[in-house]
C-alpha cells in the first residue's frame, strides 16, 4: 500500500476551502502507486485524485502539472490539474507539496490486447508531436550518468554472471551517446499502470513524475519493453506492430531512429533493470510497498540481446 502520509477529514475540508469544488464529501487512501500519497476525493462538485508528493521538492513539480494541464489541453486523455483560487495547482497539505487533479475512469491492463496497444502507440504518436512545443524544460534524472552512478551502488551486491551483463552493456551504450535523435518532452514511465482503458478506448495516461525533456524514441522503447515482453523476455511482435501501427498515424521514426531501435530498447531496459536493482537492494526509507522484480527487466535485456541484432560487437 502506498499511503504513507495520513490525512484527517477536517485537514482535507480546509484544504478544500481554497478550491472552488464544493465540499468534501467521502475520501479514500488509493493503494496503488509507489512514489506519492494518492486520494480519491469526492466533494459536491465532482471526483479527484489528491496526490501528496513525497520525493519531489516544491520547485520540481511546477514542471508536472503545467505538462499534464498542456497535454490535457491538447487532447491526450489524461488528468488536467484543478487549480486553486488563487490559480496556483500545487499547495501544501500536512507539510507535503500537494495537487488535486481530476479523476479519470477505467482501469489499467494486465495484458494489452491489440486494440489497446494501438491505441497506446497512437497516443504516444500524438503525445510526440506535440510535446517539442511545450516551453518547459527538465533533463532526465534516470539517464546515463545515473545509470553510471547507480551501477557503482549495485554492482557490489550482485551475482557474477549480472554483474558481466551489467558491465557489458554500460560499454555497449556508451558507444552511442550524444546520437542526434529527435526529442521533446517524454512520460518516460509509460508502463501498463500507468494507463487506464475502457474496454479497447484508452481513458488516460497517468503518473507524469518521470517526465522529462530527451530522445523520443526512448519513450517507444520504455513502452514496447513493458506492454510487450513474454514471460520468456521476448517480444510479442503481433503487440509491437499493433505499437507501431497507431504510433505511425501520428509520426514516423526518421532512418537513424529505425537504424537505432535495437539500442534503444536495450537501454530501456537497462534504465529499469537498474532502478529495480537499487529499490531492491536499498529501499527508500518508511516504504511499505511492493518492490518490483529486478529479474524481469535482466531476462528482458538477455532477450534483446538474443533476438536484436548487434550494432557494434560489445
Ligand atoms: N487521475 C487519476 N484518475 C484515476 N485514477 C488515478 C489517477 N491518478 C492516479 N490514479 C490511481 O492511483 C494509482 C497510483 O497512481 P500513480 O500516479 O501511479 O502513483 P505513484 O506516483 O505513487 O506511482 C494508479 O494506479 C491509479 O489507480
Ligand atoms: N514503472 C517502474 C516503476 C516506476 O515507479 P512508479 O512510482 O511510477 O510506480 C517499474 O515498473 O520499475
Amino acid at each position: 500500500m502506498s499511503v504513507y502520509t495520513l490525512i484527517e477529514r477536517h485537514q482535507l475540508e480546509d484544504f478544500l476551502c481554497h478550491y472552488d469544488l464544493g465540499t468534501l464529501v467521502t475520501y479514500q487512501g488509493i493503494n496503488a502507486g509507489i512514489e506519492n500519497t494518492n486520494y480519491f476525493v469526492t466533494t459536491t462538485a465532482g471526483e479527484f485524485v489528491l496526490t501528496l508528493f513525497e520525493q519531489h521538492s516544491h520547485e520540481e513539480l511546477p514542471y508536472f502539472l503545467e505538462l499534464m494541464a498542456y497535454l490535457a489541453e491538447h487532447n491526450i486523455p489524461s488528468a488536467h490539474p484543478l487549480a486553486d483560487k488563487a490559480g496556483h495547482y500545487l499547495r501544501q497539505l500536512n507539510g507535503k507539496p500537494a495537487a488535486l487533479v481530476q479523476r479519470l475512469s477505467g482501469k489499467d491492463v494486465e495484458v494489452p490486447n491489440l486494440a489497446q496497444c494501438h491505441a497506446i502507440g497512437y497516443t504516444l504518436g500524438h503525445l510526440h508531436v506535440i510535446s517539442p512545443d511545450f516551453p518547459h524544460h527538465r533533463p532526465n534524472g534516470r539517464g546515463s550518468d545515473w545509470w553510471k552512478v547507480t551501477a557503482e551502488r549495485v554492482l557490489p551486491l550482485m551475482a557474477a554472471d549480472d554483474v558481466a551483463l551489467l558491465q557489458a552493456e554500460l560499454r555497449f551504450q556508451a558507444n552511442y551517446k550524444n546520437l542526434d535523435l529527435p526529442r521533446g518532452v517524454i512520460h518516460a514511465d509509460l508502463f501498463r499502470d500507468n494507463a487506464l482503458f475502457n474496454g479497447d478506448k484508452l481513458s488516460g495516461i497517468i503518473d507524469f513524475y518521470y517526465a522529462c525533456n530527451d530522445v523520443l524514441l526512448y519513450d517507444i522503447a520504455v513502452l514496447i519493453n513493458d506492454w510487450c515482453s513474454l514471460p520468456n523476455g521476448h517480444l510479442d511482435n503481433k503487440r509491437v506492430d499493433a505499437i507501431f501501427e497507431g504510433y505511425y498515424e501520428n509520426r514516423t521514426l526518421t532512418p537513424l531512429e529505425n537504424e537505432i531501435w535495437p539500442v534503444m530498447l536495450r537501454a530501456a531496459a537497462l534504465r529499469f533493470w537498474l532502478s529495480r536493482l537499487q529499490d531492491f537492494h536499498f529501499p527508500r526509507p518508511g516504504e511499505i510497498t511492493h518492490i518490483k522484480n529486478p529479474d524481469v527487466f535482466r531476462n528482458i535485456l538477455q532477450g534483446l540481446m538474443r533476438t536484436l541484432p548487434h550494432i557494434l560487437s560489445n
